[in-house]
Order: structure tokens, then sequence, then C-alpha cells
């Protein structure tokens, strides 16, 4: 049977994955994950070993697409999409003490995790844009990795315009020139007043106003998308089988914002990948490490910090945690977001609270203790720490797990977007790599825009060519 997609608030239509994959936000505002988990057998785990990242990201992607995309296809987009990466592992990991591994996401054309899942999600997007003679107008929002690796992935994409909102001031230099200093013109970088969650609070108004949505044909590259969350699982499976899995288990600890990085963990797990604990690891802004502890998920207001990319209060796929680890209740999801809309807040019924608690542990590290923890570990081992890094690095020092188990700190991001953070806490001045020397010098182009959905919406209007009637 074929995986079919459905809402978390149970109110739209189900589809396939390519629908899915187009259609972004569900309908009714909620995320769309599939009906069933498809699962890996010991035998089909067990033989990822030796395999290159391209074959295992098809095994584990194949499932959940079905025959959406032609087999063939499917593998020559995978090819095509982890040629980028500047390392023939891809996601190498690098042991950094005692059972401690810190798996390196930061290979690809932007260095951040993100590019991972960008890759492939541009590639699948267009093809399914041409087999059915579509366009699409991209609207995403960035706390600064995602805006950057998607306007590397779409950039002159004939099929898409991307229009990516970021807070203003709140991201490094290095992520704002990434996003600002494309000069194909299908791709439009946008500052606004706020923070990340009021980025991502316009982008879901503009998919939930149905007229706009519909006229302009949007599609979404967070991790709303589906296929977002499914090309993150991929890595799980390729450092889990590096390090001994299926025969034995492995923890993960992850830097954790918009939760889609550790819920692709969980959908690893829920595959059959022998995970023993997902951590997740968050900065001050801790709303996940407050939510674990007290079962009530209360936002408060944003601090920046040395990891902007983290400075999240709303995670948006918690709410696919919620509807999975909730017995599947479109209704409780309802209630839950529909309080959080109201007054800020909800609270996890215990039963759901304790089935979180079978697979995740938390914890958080204040800016203290993640200079304390870059300029340490390379003082002790050479390794230098990006800051997003450094806070799960923090948190694993810090965490409850079984020595004798392989823990997988997730590395983020290269430390070089955060310069001026890693040489305040290390003294050290990470360089960029060669393809990125010459990112401080080129002009920049960035629209300033009130974060009101009117505004919004009018640029979006007047500068994406399906609202031109341009021919597909
Ligand atoms: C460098 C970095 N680390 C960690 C995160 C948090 O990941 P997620 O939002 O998937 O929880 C982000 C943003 O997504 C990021 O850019
Ligand atoms: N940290 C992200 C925030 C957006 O997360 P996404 O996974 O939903 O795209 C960023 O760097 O932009």
């Amino acid at each position: 049977m074929p995986v079919a997609y459905v809402s978390t608030r149970g109110e739209a239509p189900v589809l396939g994955f390519a629908d899915a994959l187009l259609a972004g936000l569900a309908r009714d505002g909620g995320l769309y994950v599939p009906d069933a988990w498809p699962t890996l057998s010991h035998e089909q785990i067990a033989d990822l070993a030796g395999k290159s990242y391209a074959e295992a990201a098809e095994a584990v992607i194949a499932p959940f697409v079905g025959d959406s995309i032609a087999p063939d296809k499917l593998r020559a987009m995978i090819e095509e999409a982890y040629a980028t990466f500047r390392h023939p592992a891809v996601s190498p990991l690098v042991q950094t003490g005692s059972n401690r591994f810190v798996l390196e996401l930061f290979h690809g054309p932007t260095l951040a995790f993100k590019d991972v899942a960008m890759q492939l999600l541009a590639r699948m997007m267009d093809h399914v844009l041409a087999e059915r003679g579509l366009r699409t107008t991209i609207v995403g929002a960035t706390s600064g990795d995602t805006g950057g690796a998607a306007i590397d992935a779409f950039r002159g994409r004939d099929r898409a315009d991307v229009f990516i909102l970021m807070p203003h001031g709140k991201v490094s230099e290095v992520q704002r020139r990434q996003m600002t200093t494309a000069v194909e013109d299908n791709v439009h970088a946008i500052a606004i007043d706020g923070s990340f969650d009021d980025a991502q609070a316009l982008v879901k108004a503009l998919f939930n106003h149905h007229n706009f949505r519909d006229r302009l044909a949007l599609g979404g590259v967070n991790s709303i998308n589906w296929a977002r969350v499914l090309a993150q699982a991929v890595y799980y499976f390729v450092a889990a089988v590096a390090l001994g899995a299926p025969a034995r288990g492995v923890n993960f600890v992850v830097p954790t914002g918009n939760f889609g990085d550790i819920f692709a963990g969980y959908v690893a797990k829920r595959m059959g990948l022998p995970i023993n604990r997902l951590v997740i690891a968050t900065n001050v802004n801790d709303i996940l490490a407050r939510t674990l502890e007290t079962g009530r998920y209360e936002v408060r207001g944003v601090e920046p910090t040395t990891s902007p990319s983290m400075d999240i209060q709303v995670s948006s796929n918690f709410e696919r945690l919620l509807f999975d680890a909730g017995g599947r209740d479109p209704e409780t999801v309802r209630r839950a977001m529909s309080s959080l809309a109201q007054s800020g807040a909800f609270e996890l019924d215990a039963a759901t609270l304790a089935n979180i608690r079978t697979d995740f542990d938390a914890g958080r590290a204040d800016e203290a203790a993640v200079a304390e923890t870059i300029d340490r570990v390379r003082r002790e081992t050479g390794y230098l720490l990006d800051p997003h890094t450094a806070v799960a690095y923090a948190v694993a020092e810090r965490a409850d797990l079984d020595p004798a188990t392989p823990t997988v700190v997730l590395s983020t991001a290269h430390p070089a977007k955060f310069p001026d953070a890693v040489e305040a806490a290390s003294g050290v001045r990470p360089e960029l790599p060669p393809h990125l020397a010459e990112l401080l010098e080129k002009p920049e182009k960035l629209v300033r825009l009130p974060g009101e959905l009117g505004a919004i919406e009018s640029f979006v209007e007047s500068h994406a060519r399906v609202a031109r009637g341009a021919a597909a």
C-alpha cells in the first residue's frame, strides 16, 4: 500500500507524496505526516553498512515516495543532490571522546545541515512541477540557515520563485550574505522586524489565506514540508549503522529549535532504527526543555544568543510529535493549537507526556556553558565546535546517558558561519572554505518590510511569476 499523508489537524485532504511535497502546510493549518510508519527490517538496516550515503538515502526515502516519483528518477536526484557535498561521506562521524562522536552535517554548499534535505527537496519539487507543467511560489521563514540553503538550492530554477523572511539584524553576517548575495531574480531575501517566530507565523498565515495561497500556488521549504524531515532521517541511519546498529543501540543529542531535525530522528526510530535516547538540546530559549520537565508548553519571549538559528520559541514540528505520541487524535492537536494561539500555552496530558519521555530527554545550555564548551573542547581535542553544536555538546556531557552506548552529537553548522562567537569563546577565528571566500565582498540585495501580512502579500504578489501569469 502506498503511504498516504494526513494532516495533524485531521481536516485537510489526504494526499500522496507528490501532492504533499507541493502543498507545504496542510489546508487546515496542520502538518502532513504519513498515515503509518514504513519500517525497515533488521536485515535491511544491516544491509546499509558499507553503502554510499546516496544508496542509504534511497533505501530510507523510497518507501515514503512510493510510485509518486519513478525509482530511476528518484535515484538520479539523490545522486545529484549529494554530489554537491564537499565530503565523500556526506555526513562523516568524528570521534571526540570515549563513545562520543560528532556527526558533521555541514559539508553542503551553505555549511549547514539544511543542505542535506534542501538539495534533494529542490530537485524533487522541480521534477514534479515539470511533470505537471506547473510553477510554484515558495515562501519560507528562517532564523539563518534554512533561508541560505533554500536560496542556494532554488536559485535560477525556472519553476520556482523563492521569498525568504528573516528577522532583521538577528542572523550572522555570513548567514545574511548567503541569502542576500544571490544575483538570480527568482530569489528574494526579506528582512522583517521581529523574531523568527514572527516570520514563521507570517508564512503560516500566507498559507492559511486560501485565496492568496491558491492564486500564487504557494509552496513551502521549511520543515513544514514533510520531505524536509524525511530527507533528514537518512543521516540517523547512516551514523547509527556506522556505529554498530542494528546490533547495537545509539543515542543522539540534537541542537534543537523548530524540532524538525530531532523529529527526523524520531521517524528513524519509528522505522526500526535502534535509537536508545533522543536528547533535545536547547539554548536559553528552552521551551522544549521546559515542556519535557513540566508537561506545559508555554511560549515566553525570545532571547538573542550566539546560536541564533535556535532562537525559537514556537517549535513547529512539536505538533507532529503531539499527534503521533498523543495517539494520532487530530481533535487533541486542534485543541492544543487553538490554546497556543489564544493564550500562548497548552498542557500535555499525562499519557502523551509519558510517551514522549519514553523516547526523548531534554537539556539546556546557557551562553556561558556554550562559550566554555567551545573553548575546552578545542583545547582538549583540537576540535572546533560551532555555537549550535556546542549547545548539544554541553547538554550531552551533562545528560544521564549509558556510557557503554555510543552518543552522537549532531553538528548542524560549520563554525565559520559564526566567526565572532567562536573567536570570542576560543580565540580562534574559523575561516570560510574556499568556495565561499568572496562572500564578504559581494554586493547585497535585501528588501526591508514591516512584519505585516498585507505588506508581505503585496511584495510577493508583485514579484512572483505565477501572479504575472508566466507560462509554465
Ligand atoms: C545550525 C542550526 N542548528 C540547529 C537548528 C535547529 O534545528 P531544528 O529547527 O530542526 O530543531 C537550526 C535551525 O533549524 C540550525 O540552523
Ligand atoms: N533554524 C531554522 C529555522 C527554520 O527551521 P525549518 O527547519 O523549519 O526550516 C533556520 O535556520 O532557518
